[in-house]
């Protein structure tokens, strides 16, 4: 038997299959539309998301040479944040998915923030008010549709995150697990229900959302494509690759070095709110045991940023050049590149800020811009591992890395350099879809205990730090002297 997990993503689904020791045995993936209608404005057809997760399971499937009826479980992970509503009848959604990195509901967070200020939701959610999350784009839409409020109140209309969106598809049932219900800013932390005052500080119907479910539990049974198949799992998809890193103990931490990064840290059963720029998130919950949660460090920018460098100014023609070019000099040159394209995100959430390039002189060539694009990431993570100390006093002794920049062996020395511990990247890459396998496999008994799937983990690089105490602090406060040139650009 294997366990299959939905990777429902920002840009593409992949349905990926697995076998009990954790190995990719099928993959299938699909890119689907971006829609973006004005400036700032991200939108999905979630109808073509699920039409895109129907194909990629049967393609996975049939890939594997395999029925659904081999599958112990299916596990989904998803894109955070990202708010569908659709009606409770029909299945038909109300409006087109508006997206986590949609910026339309700006002026419904300056409203909601009032008198109050960002934080006002702080402790009860963990999470500053701000365009990202789904409570103000569902408070949006609950404004913005026509008749949509009222029928809300008659519970004629469902929310939900792509989790809730794909598991009412899959079995009907209308449900959420903790993780991405603790990015809607809805949740209550300390609960993990449904806070009443925010939501009637939001306007919000309590009727209209799913139940909060562990993140490993069988919430139903797969119809259609995955025909009788329990479907047992659901988390975020920075949680899940939590997970599937195995940061099963308190002071664990991984970083996932995508479009952004999102470094997470576990801090156990108890919630930490930070004073420091972070979020407080759910990092999983496993059936009836405790939640544990984890600190979030939020990066807009990281391998992004190597696009940049390759689309707009076209220094390299593929992301992988990026690593000769750096290694064809010994530094920076001088130069540091601090990336707030479309402001910064943890620890600073400056919308103010624009991106610079400083320190430029004419020795500064491709190489030293290279080397600065790399540095960038690598002093982003240090800023939120420093900010998560301060809000927890936990120092960590190693940083797990995954994600698309973790083939550049450049990048891994620059980024244990920075940080003055060791950086280490695991055997299997697939940690988002991994993680949302073992929940599944879990919930199901395909697999004990967490202590089994810790055996699966296998280190496959490890970079040592190199650099010295003085030149790393020297650096440090040569970064931050950037950073600051960044602020108040936008009036
Ligand atoms: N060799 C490399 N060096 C640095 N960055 C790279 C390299 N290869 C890919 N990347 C970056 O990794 C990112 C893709 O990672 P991935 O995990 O697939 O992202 P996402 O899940 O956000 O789409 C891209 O932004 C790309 O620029
Ligand atoms: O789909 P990804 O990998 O871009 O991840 C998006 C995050 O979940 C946003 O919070």
């Amino acid at each position: 038997m294997y366990i299959a997990a939905i990777d429902q993503g920002t840009t593409s689904s992949r349905c990926l299959v697995f076998d009990g020791a954790g190995r990719v045995v099928a993959d299938a993936q699909r890119e689907f539309s971006q829609i973006m209608p004005r400036p700032g404005w991200v939108e999905h057809d979630p109808m073509e998301i699920w039409a895109s997760v129907e194909a990629v399971v049967a393609q996975a499937l049939e890939r594997g040479g395999l029925a659904a009826s081999d599958l112990a479980a299916v596990g989904i992970t998803n894109q955070r944040e990202t708010t569908v509503v659709w009606d409770a009848a029909t299945g038909e959604p109300v409006h087109n998915a508006i997206v986590w990195q949609d910026t339309r509901t700006d002026r419904v967070c300056r409203e909601l923030e009032g008198a109050v200020g960002q934080n006002r939701f702080l402790d009860s959610c963990g999470l500053p008010l701000a365009t990202y999350f789904s409570g103000p784009k569902l408070r949006w839409l609950l404004a913005e549709v026509p008749g949509l409020r009222e029928r809300a109140e008659r519970g004629e209309v469902l929310f939900g995150t792509i989790d809730s969106w794909l598991i009412w598809r899959l079995t009907g049932e209308h449900v959420t697990d903790v993780t991405n219900a603790s990015r809607t800013m809805l949740m209550n932390l300390r609960t993990l229900d449904w806070d009443p005052r925010t939501l009637e500080a939001f306007g919000v119907p309590a009727r209209m959302l799913p139940r909060i479910r562990p993140s490993s539990e069988v919430y139903g049974t797969g119809r259609g494509v995955l025909e009788g198949v329990p479907v047992a799992s659901a988390l975020g998809d920075q949680q899940a690759a939590l997970f599937g890193q195995c940061c099963f103990d308190e002071g664990d931490a991984k970083n996932t070095y995508g479009t952004g990064a999102f470094l997470l840290l576990n801090t156990g059963t108890r919630p930490v709110v930070s004073r420091h720029g972070l979020l407080t998130t759910v990092g999983y919950r496993i059936g009836d045991e405790p939640a544990v949660y984890a600190l979030e460090g939020s990066i807009a920018i990281a391998g992004a940023l190597v696009q940049w460098l390759r689309d707009n100014l076209g220094l390299i023609s593929s992301a992988d050049e990026i690593e000769e070019l750096a290694r064809g000099v010994d530094d920076n040159g001088g130069c540091y590149f601090v990336p707030a394209f479309s402001g910064l995100f943890a620890p600073y959430w400056r919308s103010d800020a624009r991106g610079a390039i400083v320190g430029l002189t004419r020795f500064v060539g491709r190489g030293h811009l290279a080397r600065a694009v790399l540095e960038a990431t690598a002093w982003q993570t240090r800023e939120i591992v420093d900010a998560m100390n301060a809000d927890t006093g936990i120092a960590l002794d190693c940083l797990k890395a995954d994600g698309g920049m973790v083939v550049d062996e450049l990048f891994m020395q620059i980024q244990a350099d920075v940080l003055g511990v060791p950086v280490v990247r695991p055997g299997i890459k697939e940690t988002t879809a991994l993680g949302a396998a073992y929940a599944a496999g879990l919930a199901v008994g395909f697999w004990s205990d967490p202590a089994e799937l810790r055996a699966h983990w296998k280190e496959d690089g490890r970079w040592t730090p190199a650099m010295t105490a003085e030149e790393r602090e020297a650096e440090h406060a040569r970064w931050r002297k950037a950073v600051t040139r960044t602020f108040d650009w936008v009036e």
